[in-house]
């Protein structure tokens, strides 16, 4: 019997609540394709810091680097936004865990679910007309992780300062995952920057024309940020596959997953060249909805979806979970968020929507033989 080892961190927020749904869907996947899942807890974010004083502490990295996969929920909230920015759960646990298994290459899949189409903030007959995209994006290098970072000086002469930076190499590989993920889909990379002021944009430019020159059939354009957060609402049918630096990506896919109806739909890989990969809702812990069992399960569910795919090779399985979900969506089961003014009292509940996952997940399952 396949068997694989997943380290589990919930974190903070709504992070335990909707993990625990995925969890629930895994103990589906695993009776239905007769895999030995190995679901293991470990502390991270704020709640470490509670805990243990760390908010990466060493059991929970050593259990990370002995897994086959990480399955990440969300960390950080308003308890812990006093602490030193280094301090704080984002950097200390997210930052790190990305930086120290290298997890450079970021692949956000954003659609429109059919039945969800009036929750869109696109004009409906954009809604209509359908969003299928994925933003690739850059996660271990660019300004988040660029060194020197401070804050010099005193009075109003006091300034903080980050650093963009970007190599060649950095550049060239996430490029490369942004062609061969276009390749699989709809061959058009639409690469974003901002390269009428940046230097790291031109640097990035020239790069991607030089990846771009192995994939003759997939088509490259280059479009300013600015721009982009624009055509995104205007027109996203005009984009495959969005390219993107480490702060444009994260600022962009949050308006992709709004695009779609909710935060809370919004799964995401983070892989590194091995195949490792840690996978997380886009969103955040949502404490203004924490600890009421009203979130979204299904950005966690999707992220195990695309754990199955990407690390543990469990294709049919990846995709019975996206078609659960879709019918889980399809049929009304939906929790606050989805939910216009007039149908509020039939929201469903953060378990509701796991259990009907499940068993959406069991009926198509066995109705497939
Ligand atoms: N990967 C991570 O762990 C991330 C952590 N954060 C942290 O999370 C905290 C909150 O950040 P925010 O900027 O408020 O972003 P957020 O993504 O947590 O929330 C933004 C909005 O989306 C809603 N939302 C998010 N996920 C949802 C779900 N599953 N179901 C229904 N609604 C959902 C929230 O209720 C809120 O109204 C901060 O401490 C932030 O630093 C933010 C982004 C990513
Ligand atoms: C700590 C943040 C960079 C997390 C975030 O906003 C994201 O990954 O989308
Ligand atoms: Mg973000």
């Amino acid at each position: 019997m396949k068997q694989a080892n997943i380290a589990v961190l919930a974190g903070d927020g709504i992070g335990p609540e909707v993990m625990q749904e995925a969890c629930k869907v895994l103990d589906a996947i695993s009776t239905l394709y007769s895999v030995r899942f190995s679901l293991q807890p470990y502390l991270v974010g704020g709640i470490a810091i509670d805990n243990t004083g760390s908010a990466l502490p060493d059991a929970t990295l050593r259990g990370c680097e002995h897994a086959d996969a990480i399955l990440f929920g969300s960390v950080g909230g308003p308890k812990w936004d006093s602490l030193p920015p280094e301090q704080r759960p984002e950097r200390a646990a997210l930052l790190t865990l990305r930086s120290h298994f290298d997890l450079f290459s970021n692949l956000r899949p954003a659609k429109i679910y059919t039945g969800l189409e009036h929750l869109s903030p696109l004009r409906s007959d954009i809604a209509a007309s359908g969003v299928d995209l994925v933003v690739v994006r850059e996660l271990t290098s660019g300004i988040y992780f660029g060194e020197p970072k401070g804050v010099e000086g005193d009075g109003e002469e006091q300034f903080a300062f980050d650093t963009m930076r970007y190599s060649k190499r950095e550049i060239r590989r996430i490029a490369v995952a942004a062609f061969e993920a276009a390749s699989r889909r709809h061959n058009k990379v639409t690469s974003i920057d901002k390269a009428n002021v940046l230097t790291t944009s031109r640097l990035w430019r020239e790069v991607t024309e030089e990846v771009a020159a192995d994939y003759p059939q997939v088509i490259l354009e280059h479009m300013y940020i600015d721009n982009a957060t624009m055509q995104v609402m205007r027109n996203p049918a005009q984009f495959d596959v969005l390219l993107c630096p480490n702060l444009f990506g994260d600022i962009l896919s949050d308006e992709c997953a709004m695009m779609t109806g909710s935060m809370g739909l919004l799964p995401s890989a983070s892989m590194n060249a091995t195949g490792f990969g840690l996978y997380e809702p886009a969103g955040g812990s949502a404490p203004d909805i924490a600890g009421k069992g009203i979130a979204n399960p299904i950005a966690q569910i999707l992220s195990a979806a695309l754990m199955l795919r990407y690390s543990l090779n469990m294709e049919d399985a990846a995709l019975a979970i996206e078609k659960a979900v879709v019918s889980t969506l399809a049929s009304g089961v939906l929790t606050k968020e989805l939910c216009n003014s007039a149908n509020l009292h039939s929201a469903a509940l953060t378990a509701q929507v796991g259990d009907a996952i499940v068993n959406f997940l069991i009926e198509g399952t066995t109705f497939n033989g």
